[in-house]
């Protein structure tokens, strides 16, 4: 039995002359949320739609629960939710009445629509016309229309894109509420690294259509330690002081010197030290590296 939920074994995909998936090896284990990290044109949406089989991939390349996909394509497909894109909502019905058309198509009890309903944080807004919610209330009748038939795996594609703040946390919370207490498996593809390091317990990071980086967010974050920007006058023998003093330099613009964060402390003491050498910091906080330096640092890394 394979631990995977997902398993693509050097898959390749072209559009035409175009490669666009080259030797994607993804690894989902059960139970986890797979960030499925890249910035855009780099393939997600591609690839999950061959996850859900609305793209052909070639024999033996993915398997899902342990299956080749092509070969078992109904018995998987139904262990299988998605929300691809625009969710599939009809804008002139009520959220419920969304839901109980496809308790009816699947052929299952009309009761299950106010239990998905309820699951996504909709109950109050059951009986309002679908086309008056708001992106993130359609975003998460999408994610109840695809619960409906108790998929074990869920592929969300970018379903926080557009939200605000406080759709993006209802999302957030019910992904992990669906992994924790549902027991499913969610792959959640994003264009940013933050969105991601919040909710995934696994991360896959691909770039034009290459996983440059796979592994537990702990992994991820070893990679991505935070940096400590400085800004600080007479930037060139700011640097040359703190390099003195042996610390690393990161990254140095005419407006700003980043090293590698350490503590709390020993930033005060960098402070301190600029100071009392009669440089004026204007400003010293912590920051994270965005999608674009963690490439660059994996890129290094490789
Ligand atoms: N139907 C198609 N025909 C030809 N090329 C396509 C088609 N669909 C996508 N592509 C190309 O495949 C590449 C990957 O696109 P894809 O939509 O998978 O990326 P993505 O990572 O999901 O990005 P985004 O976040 O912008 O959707 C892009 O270069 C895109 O132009």
């Amino acid at each position: 039995m394979s631990n995977f939920a997902i398993e693509t074994v050097g898959l390749n995909f072209t559009f035409g002359r175009q490669a666009i998936l080259k030797n994607l090896a993804l690894q989902v284990p059960k139970g986890s949320i797979y960030g499925f990290l890249g910035p855009n044109g780099a393939g997600k949406t591609t690839t999950i739609k061959i996850l859900l089989n609305l793209l052909k991939s070639p024999s033996d390349q993915v398997f899902i629960f342990g299956k080749e996909i092509n070969n078992n394509r109904i018995a998987i497909l139904k262990r299988v939710g998605a929300l691809v894109e625009q969710p599939a909502i009809y804008g002139h019905l009520t959220g419920k009445e969304n839901l109980v058309n496809r308790c009816l198509l699947l052929g299952i009890k009309r009761s299950k629509a106010d239990e998905m309903l309820a699951l996504v944080g909709l109950t109050e807004a059951a009986n309002k016309k679908s086309k008056q919610y708001s992106l993130g209330m359609k975003q998460r009748l999408g994610i109840a229309l695809a619960l409906v038939s108790d998929p074990e795996l869920l592929l969300l594609d970018e379903p926080t894109n557009g939200l605000d703040p406080n759709g993006i946390i209802e999302i957030r919370n019910l992904m992990i509420e669906l992994t924790t207490k549902y027991n499913k498996t969610i792959l959640v593809s994003s264009h940013l690294l933050a969105e991601i390091e919040r909710t995934a317990t696994h991360v896959g990071i691909i770039n034009k259509g290459e996983l440059l980086f796979q592994g537990t967010i702990q992994e991820l974050q070893l990679l991505n330690k935070p940096l400590l920007e400085i800004e600080v006058t007479d930037i060139d023998r700011a640097s040359m002081l703190i390099e003195e003093k042996g610390y690393e330099i990161a990254t140095k613009t005419d407006a700003k010197i980043c090293i590698p964060f350490i503590s709390q402390t020993e930033s005060g003491m960098i402070n301190t030290l600029l100071v009392q050498n009669g440089f004026t910091v204007t400003s010293l906080s912590q920051q994270r590296k965005d999608l674009e330096n963690l490439f660059l640092d994996i890129t290094k890394t490789n």
